[in-house]
């Protein structure tokens, strides 16, 4: 676990996490970070935690003290939200303290309550102030379904820092450096690539609730964003807030200059048109992705189709319906409410077809709205016919894909 200082009073503590599913779902290609908030005026506040500590108290104890503060003076515990990779460490708190007062919102009060116990727990709303003494008052704002619905900011007036929580996040693991002002270019994009990874797989769900979180964060005078998880940005917070808004741009079916192409293939009849549109796409110079299904991540997948302004679906028919690891995948991009994407399939069949049907009801039933370019079916192997056929629906994508980019 790393201890930083982020102003006077104001500390951060974070610690890397590998080796787990996030939310038992996503495999994290490249980890994620927790990190945890200390803001010392004459009473001390801790903001968020890290997920169960390590279990030890004593663990705590250490990193709180190398910092200079005695676990015993932490008068507040704030909940910015009840997710428990940011609350599990209360249970563990409790074994070194447990006259302490909880903060957080109506309903992560109740969570609180039903998840670790509740008792002093105080309820703040919109524009409550806590005044920690020593110039430092935290406000607290509620953003409601950032995520759970009992999500709110924590605003520190004095150094203008948002503890903005899972919002302004993004996965990836944190080397030496941890504040946007030390970063290299490769890390800067590092970053943004995680935080796409992160919107796409736990936030873009909730994208309406998080443009409006993005609004009351506008309302605020902001010098430093310091996030749940990921880099701290106190050169340029607008950045982290600009790069949200075009992230929930994606989920609204723009994307990067780039196309992906979902595929599955059993007996390679489909993986030779895939071969081909590969051809098509280099020589007209288009920046693509192959994501393989179920060879792929669902955490690669989701991140990929999100940030593509053009998507290919390649799949097969399989028992009547759409190849299963590519039908799942697009109920899962679904489920995540990825809409408006411009899309383009084809696919081989043996004797029926019935592929397409099912992608047509798997648009409707998570209401996508995707824009199809006329799908290209082929029975076996694909012949130059049908070649001529998905090249010139390849062509047609990457000519409308253009008022899709976003970048
Ligand atoms: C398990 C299985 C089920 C299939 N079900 C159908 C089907 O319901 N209708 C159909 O037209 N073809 C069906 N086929 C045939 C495939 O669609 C055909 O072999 C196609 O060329 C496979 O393309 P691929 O090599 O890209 O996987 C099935 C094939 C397999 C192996």
């Amino acid at each position: 676990m790393k201890k930083l200082k982020i102003a006077d009073g104001i500390y951060m503590l974070t610690m890397n996490v590998e080796d787990i599913l996030f939310e038992g779902i996503w495999e994290l290609a490249n980890g994620v970070t927790l990190n945890s908030y200390i803001v010392r005026g004459e009473k001390t506040a801790i903001i968020d935690g890290v997920i169960g500590w390590d279990g030890i108290p004593e663990t705590l104890y250490q990193n709180l003290e190398e910092i200079g503060v005695d676990p015993q003076n932490i008068d507040y515990l704030i909940v910015n939200h009840m997710e428990p990779d940011h609350s599990g460490w209360i249970s563990n708190f409790r074994k070194i303290k447990d006259d302490f007062t909880v903060i957080c919102t109506d309903k992560a009060a109740k969570m609180v309550a039903s998840f670790y116990g509740g008792e002093n727990i105080r309820i703040v709303k919109e524009g409550d102030t806590l005044d920690l003494g020593k110039g430092k008052v935290l406000s607290f704002h509620p953003v409601p379904n950032v995520h759970w619905p009992d999500t709110m900011y924590t605003y520190e007036r004095d150094t203008k820092t948002l503890f903005s929580c899972d919002m302004f996040g993004s996965f990836g693991r944190m080397g030496d450096h941890c504040f946007d002002d030390e970063m290299t270019t490769e890390e800067v994009d590092f970053f943004e690539s995680e935080g796409i990874r992160y919107y796409s797989n736990v936030m873009t769900t909730f994208t309406p609730s998080l443009r409006k979180a993005i609004e009351k964060a506008k309302t605020l005078e902001i010098s430093t964003i310091a996030p749940g998880h990921g880099p701290v940005y106190r050169k340029n917070p607008q950045k982290i807030i600009d790069d949200y808004f075009r992230f929930s741009q994606y989920a609204e079916g723009a994307g990067k200059n780039e196309v992906t192409i979902l595929w599955g293939s059993m007996y390679g009849m489909t993986a030779k048109a895939v071969d081909y549109v590969e051809g098509i796409l280099q020589r007209e110079g288009v920046k693509y992705n192959k994501l393989e299904m179920p060879i792929d991540s669902d955490s690669e997948m989701v991140a990929t189709v999100f940030k593509s302004a053009g998507i290919i679906i390649a799949a097969p028919t399989y028992e009547y319906k759409l190849f299963p690891p590519v039908a799942a995948a697009l109920d899962e991009v679904g489920r995540k409410k990825i809409a408006g994407k411009l899309a383009f399939r084809f696919g081989s069949y043996g004797w029926s077809g019935g592929a397409e049907k099912e992608l047509n009801e798997i648009m409707e039933r998570n209401k996508m709205n995707w824009s199809f370019i006329q799908s290209v079916e082929f029975e076996g192997a694909p012949k130059e016919e049908d070649l001529r056929k998905i090249e010139a629906g390849v062509l047609e994508l990457i000519g409308k894909m253009k008022e899709k980019i976003v970048e």
